[in-house]
């Protein structure tokens, strides 16, 4: 059995912990009945130790897994990432969604993707990320009563995600304590009118749009300044051709949006500026999590 997650943007800027989208980098895992527990780990985080002895999955996979199961199985994990740990692109809810997706699946079992949402938002409590995840394609989110409300929107095959993923990770518990407890009337406002104007740009494809829609006043000025070369990175990218440039989640990862025939232009020019940070050109994933028994 395989289970594929792709890695999401959230936030888009104005949009925090309601905005989000998926990106065509992946996180599969291949689960196979075996005589005994092993896993074996490939490309991202394959070097560290923390992923084979305290793996997230295999915790969340077993909790729903003896739920669900009253025979004692045991099981060959293959894990073959692509999603960057803690660099803002969605690698938590990932493993968190493959997880609970490959207990059910493993055990026959259907649900369906409202239900996987909802029961993943136990484990990550920003629908922004997890949503995208699931479904795929472009998000607007909010909680209400333990249940994610959402209306979701493909994006067209015409564009592509160019991310500027840094060597230094970000925890997402740490870069929420950079934020200010309090926001003047005039940030919030700010904020609303352009994460709804970024939604509407999105729902009606008006991409040119996204450049002053984009923008926010509520998170990544007190997140980049952690990293002040983020500033030049977003700086430089909006001056190449993106769409829009933004902290990806809770960084430290860049995320630009492009028109596919801007994009190769801006991924040289990236990768020429800031040559230590890794520079990708994906899709979008406009599917969310992929089972295959
Ligand atoms: N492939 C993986 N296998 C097991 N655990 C993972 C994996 N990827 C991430 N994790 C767990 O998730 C943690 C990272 O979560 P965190 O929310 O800080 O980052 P993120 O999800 O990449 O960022 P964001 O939520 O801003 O998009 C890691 O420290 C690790 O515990
Ligand atoms: N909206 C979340 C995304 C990361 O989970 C944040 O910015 O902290």
């Amino acid at each position: 059995m395989k289970v594929s997650v792709p890695a999401t943007s959230a936030n888009l800027g104005p949009g925090f912990d309601c905005l989000g989208l998926a990106i065509s980098m992946k996180n599969q895992v291949i689960i196979r009945p075996s005589k005994f527990h092993s896993v074996s780990l490939k490309g991202e985080g394959s070097n560290n130790p923390a992923l084979k002895d305290n793996n997230m999955f295999i915790s969340i996979f077993n909790d729903f897994y003896h739920n669900l199961s009253h025979k004692k199985r045991f099981f060959r994990f293959e894990f073959q990432n692509e999603i960057p740990l803690s660099r803002g692109l969605g690698s938590s809810s990932a493993v968190i969604v493959s997880a609970i997706a490959s207990a059910y699946a493993i055990e026959g079992i259907k649900l369906e993707k409202d239900k996987l949402l909802n029961l993943a938002l136990a484990y990550e409590s920003h629908p922004d990320n997890i949503t995208p995840a699931v479904m795929g394609g472009f998000n607007v989110a909010c909680v209400q009563e333990n249940e994610v409300k959402y209306i979701r929107k493909e994006i067209p095959k015409t564009l592509k995600a160019v991310v500027v993923v840094p060597n230094r990770a970000i925890s997402t518990q740490l870069s929420r304590k950079t934020l200010p407890f309090k926001y003047s009337k005039e940030d919030t406002i700010f904020n609303i009118s352009h994460s709804s104007l970024l939604t509407a740009a999105f729902m009606a494809e008006d991409w040119d749009m996204l450049k002053l829609a984009s923008n926010d006043q509520v998170h990544q000025k007190y997140r980049m300044k952690q990293m002040p070369e983020l500033f030049d990175v977003q700086k430089t990218a909006l001056k190449e051709g993106a769409l829009m440039s933004t902290l990806s989640g809770s960084g430290s990862t860049l995320f630009s949006m492009a028109h596919t025939d801007d994009s190769k232009n801006l991924e040289k020019a990236l990768k020429l500026r800031f040559p230590h940070f890794r520079v990708f050109t994906v899709d979008f994933d406009n599917t969310g999590v992929r089972i295959e028994i």
